[in-house]
C-alpha cells in the first residue's frame, strides 16, 4: 500500500510544492531500517536455490571499470568476459564504461543482447555545467550507449534546491533519446535515510528509469538499508503512479554472499516483480569474479584454479 497519497501532477509546479512534496514524504525509521536491513541479510536459501540465485545475480550484474587508467584493451577483454563469463553461466546484463570508451564495448557487444551503459554528466562529482552534462550524455548515445548513469548535483540537493537537480535530470533524460536513464543519488553523500528516499522521489519525478546508489567512488555505498529505502521507494512510486521504476545498487558489492543478500531484500521489499535484469541491476567492477567462484564451488565441490579474469 503506497505511502503518499497526494497528487504528483503539480509536484513538480514550482520550488515550494517539489520542497512540501519531498519533506512531507514519511520519515524513514533509521533504526528500524538498519535491523530490517540486517534480518533480511541472515536469510539462507537451500542449495538449489543458490544455484539459481548465484545465476540470477550473474545475469544482473552491470560489469563495471570506471578507473582513469582504463584502455581499450581492457575494456574488450571485460566484454568478452561478460559475454561468456565462464562455464554454463549466463551473461551479464550490461558493461558500463567511461564514455570514450563506448564505442569500444558497443563494437565488442555488438549481436549479444548486451546492454552498453556509460556513466555520464561529469561522473564522479557532476560538477560542471548543464550544458556540459547534456553535451556528455549525447556523446555517448551517439557512441552506442544503451543506458546512461547520470549522477545528481548533491551540492544542489543538500542546500534544498531540489528544482536544479529536478530540471537537470529532466534535461539529461531527455537528451538520452531512447536510452534508458539510471540516476545515481551518491547517497553515501546524501547525510541521512530521509534524503535518501527524497532523491529517489525526486529522480523518479523527473523520468530516470532507474534509481542507483552510488559512484563506487564515495564510501558507504551501496549499504543494505540504503537499498532496502530505495526499493521501497520504487515499490510506493509504482503504487502510486503505475510506473515501474529500477534498482541499482552499485559500490562495494564484492561477495555472492552480498549478492543474495540483495535479492532477497528485493523480494521481501519490492516483490518478485522486481527480481529481473530488467527492474534490478548490481553495479560491480569485481563481484562476477565470486559468483562463478561459488557457482563452481556449488557444480564440483571445489573451487576453480586461479585463471580466473581479473578486470585489475
Ligand atoms: O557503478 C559501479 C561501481 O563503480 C562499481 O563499484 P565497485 O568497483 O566497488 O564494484
Amino acid at each position: 500500500m503506497s505511502t503518499v497519497t497526494t497528487s504528483l501532477a503539480d509536484v513538480a509546479s514550482s520550488e515550494a510544492a517539489l520542497r512540501a512534496f519531498l519533506h512531507g514524504l514519511p520519515g524513514v525509521d533509521r533504526v528500524g531500517a538498519d535491523q530490517r536491513a540486517a534480518m533480511l541479510g541472515t536469510r539462507s536459501i537451500k542449495t538449489t536455490a543458490k544455484a539459481q540465485a548465484i545465476d540470477l545475480a550473474i545475469s544482473m550484474v552491470d560489469l563495471t571499470t570506471l578507473e582513469g587508467a582504463d584502455t581499450a584493451g581492457k575494456v574488450r577483454a571485460m566484454c568478452a568476459k561478460a559475454v561468456r563469463p565462464g562455464g554454463e553461466a549466463p551473461s551479464v546484463a550490461a558493461v558500463c564504461v567511461y564514455p570514450d570508451l563506448v564505442a569500444v564495448a558497443a563494437e565488442a557487444l555488438k549481436g549479444t543482447g548486451i546492454k552498453v551503459a556509460s556513466v555520464a554528466t561529469g561522473f564522479p562529482s557532476g560538477r560542471t555545467s548543464l550544458e556540459v552534462k547534456v553535451s556528455d550524455t549525447a556523446l555517448a548515445v551517439a557512441a552506442g550507449a544503451d543506458e546512461i548513469d547520470m549522477v545528481i548535483d548533491r551540492g544542489a540537493f543538500l542546500s534544498g534546491r531540489y528544482m536544479k537537480v529536478y530540471e537537470e535530470i529532466v534535461a539529461v533524460k531527455a537528451a538520452c533519446g531512447p536510452a534508458h536513464l539510471k540516476v545515481i543519488l551518491e547517497t553515501g553523500e546524501l547525510v541521512t535515510y530521509d534524503n535518501v528516499r527524497r532523491a529517489s522521489w525526486l529522480a523518479m519525478l523527473a523520468g530516470a528509469d532507474f534509481i542507483k546508489t552510488s559512484t563506487g567512488k564515495v564510501a558507504p555505498a551501496a549499504t543494505l538499508p540504503v537499498t532496502l529505502i530505495m526499493l521501497e521507494a520504487v515499490r510506493d512510486f509504482r503504487d502510486a503512479t503505475g510506473r515501474q521504476v529500477g534498482v541499482k545498487p552499485a559500490g562495494g558489492i564484492r561477495t555472492t554472499k552480498d549478492a543474495i543478500k540483495n535479492l532477497v531484500l528485493v523480494n521481501e521489499t519490492a516483490g518478485d516483480d522486481w527480481l529481473t535484469p530488467e527492474w534490478f541491476r548490481l553495479g560491480a567492477s569485481s563481484l562476477l569474479n565470486d559468483l562463478l567462484m561459488q557457482r563452481e564451488k556449488l557444480a564440483t565441490g571445489r573451487y576453480a584454479g586461479p585463471d580466473y579474469f581479473t578486470l585489475d
